[in-house]
């Protein structure tokens, strides 16, 4: 089983990729949707509480992902330290679901699957990506990505602080050993993951 990770900036189409991925028999782990998870975990809750208050949590008792995210994405220095306390809280309890994922997918018992894709915003930041074998980073150009943030929900200013705190584009692009280019429709972004699954994860020639 190979482990691609995949990079990008924000909104670029990594969940679209990975999709892609799942649709021809990879396993897909997602940090993000494991971010949302660990938030209801009541050992997590409780830290949270403790570095950020009440006041980030809603009603109903669970965390409130607007309230939080206004105080870590703020792009100044306290907004930067807070951030680093929450990464403190969730990348751990992240990494371990990413690993957990990885084995269950090795022992299934119909057999592992050809590929599992980490579909992770900050696989380079939280140092997961040393755990894939490769890494393939999804280059599109900003103005797409801003407008496929934008139909999401995301302001500009929510868009540009978020990736103001990622690792930088070109520094995920030296990173990768091949690259997508999304800069057209899903008909041409699937057919570079039909080349891409074709040639380097079922008929590698090297
Ligand atoms: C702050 C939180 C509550 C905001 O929740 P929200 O639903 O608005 O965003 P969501 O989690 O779906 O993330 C959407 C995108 O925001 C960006 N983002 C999320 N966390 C971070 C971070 N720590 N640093 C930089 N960008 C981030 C990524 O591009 C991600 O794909 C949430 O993002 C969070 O708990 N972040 C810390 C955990 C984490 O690092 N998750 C990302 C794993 S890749
Ligand atoms: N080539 C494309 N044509 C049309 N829509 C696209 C294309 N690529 C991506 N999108 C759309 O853009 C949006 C963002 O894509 P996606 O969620 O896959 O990005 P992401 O990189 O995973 O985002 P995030 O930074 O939040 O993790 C989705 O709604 C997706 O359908």
């Amino acid at each position: 089983m190979k482990i691609i990770g995949i990079l990008g900036g924000i909104a670029s189409g990594k969940s679209t990729v990975a999709e892609l991925f799942r649709q021809r028999g990879a396993v897909v782990a997602n940090a993000d949707q494991m971010g949302h998870q660990l938030l209801k975990d009541e050992a997590a809750k409780q830290e949270i509480r403790e570095s950020f208050g009440s006041e980030i949590f809603a009603e109903d008792g669970e965390v409130d992902r607007r309230r939080l995210a206004a105080r870590v994405f703020g792009g100044d220095d306290l907004s930067h330290k807070r951030l680093a306390e929450l990464e403190k809280i969730t990348h751990p309890r992240i990494k371990t679901s990413l690993q957990a994922k990885i084995d269950s997918a090795l022992n299934d018992p119909n057999g592992a699957p050809p590929a599992l894709i980490m579909d992770a915003a900050l696989l380079v930041k939280a140092g997961w990506s040393d755990i894939c074998d490769y890494l393939v980073f999804i280059d599109t150009p900003y103005p797409d990505r801003l407008k496929y943030a934008t139909q999401r929900g995301w302001g500009e200013a929510e868009f540009n602080a978020r990736e103001a705190v990622q690792e930088k584009l070109e520094e995920k692009r030296a990173l990768s050993d091949y690259i997508i280019r999304n800069d057209g429709d899903l008909t041409q972004l699937d057919a570079q993951v039909e080349q891409y699954w074709r040639d380097r994860v079922l008929f590698p020639t090297t």
